[in-house]
C-alpha cells in the first residue's frame, strides 16, 4: 500500500473510531423518518451540515474534517444532494464511509445548489 493510501485509511479509522458512543441509527430505523429536502436545506454550514443521498439524507457533519477531498466542494453541497455530485470518485462507496450518519428518508424531489446544478445536468462535475 502506498503512503497516500495508508494515511487515508488511517482517517478513515480515526472517522469510525470518532463515531463510538454516537447515538447513531441504522437504516432501517430511519427508513421511518420522512425528511423534505426545504429541511436539509436548513442544515447547510460547517457545524451542521446534511445532504442527501439516494433517496436518503445523512447527518455528515462528523465526516467534514475526514473527507479526502477537504471542504472546498463537498462544503458546497451542504443541505443539498450529493447523488450526481459523487460521481467525481467513481471507485468509492459512498455509502461505506457516511453509511453509519443516515438519518432519515428524502421525502421530496432532491434539490441541488444553483451553484452546481447546471454543471451536474450537463454532466461537467
Ligand atoms: C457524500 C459524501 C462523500 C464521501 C464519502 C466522499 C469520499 C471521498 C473519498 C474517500 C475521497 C478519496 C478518493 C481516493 O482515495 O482516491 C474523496 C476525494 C474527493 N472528493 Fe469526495 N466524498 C464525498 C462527497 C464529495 C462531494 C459532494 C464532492 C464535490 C463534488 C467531493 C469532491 C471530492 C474531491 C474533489 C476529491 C479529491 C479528488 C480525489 O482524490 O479523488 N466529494 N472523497
Amino acid at each position: 500500500m502506498d503512503r497516500r493510501m495508508a494515511v487515508r485509511k488511517q482517517m478513515l479509522e480515526e472517522f469510525f473510531k470518532s463515531l463510538e458512543g454516537r447515538n447513531l441509527l441504522t437504516k432501517q430505523q430511519a427508513s421511518e423518518i420522512r425528511i423534505k429536502p426545504e429541511e436539509v436545506c436548513k442544515h447547510n454550514n460547517y457545524k451542521d451540515a446534511w445532504f442527501s443521498f439516494r433517496g436518503y439524507v445523512y447527518d455528515v457533519t462528523p465526516y467534514n474534517d475526514f473527507h479526502p477531498g477537504g471542504l472546498g466542494c463537498f462544503a458546497e453541497f451542504f443541505g443539498y444532494d450529493v447523488t450526481n455530485a459523487v460521481m467525481v470518485h467513481r471507485h468509492v462507496n459512498i455509502e461505506s464511509y457516511i453509511g453509519k450518519l443516515v438519518i432519515g428518508i428524502l421525502d421530496g424531489e432532491p434539490l441541488l445548489p444553483n451553484s452546481k446544478k447546471l454543471q451536474i445536468e450537463k454532466g461537467h462535475l
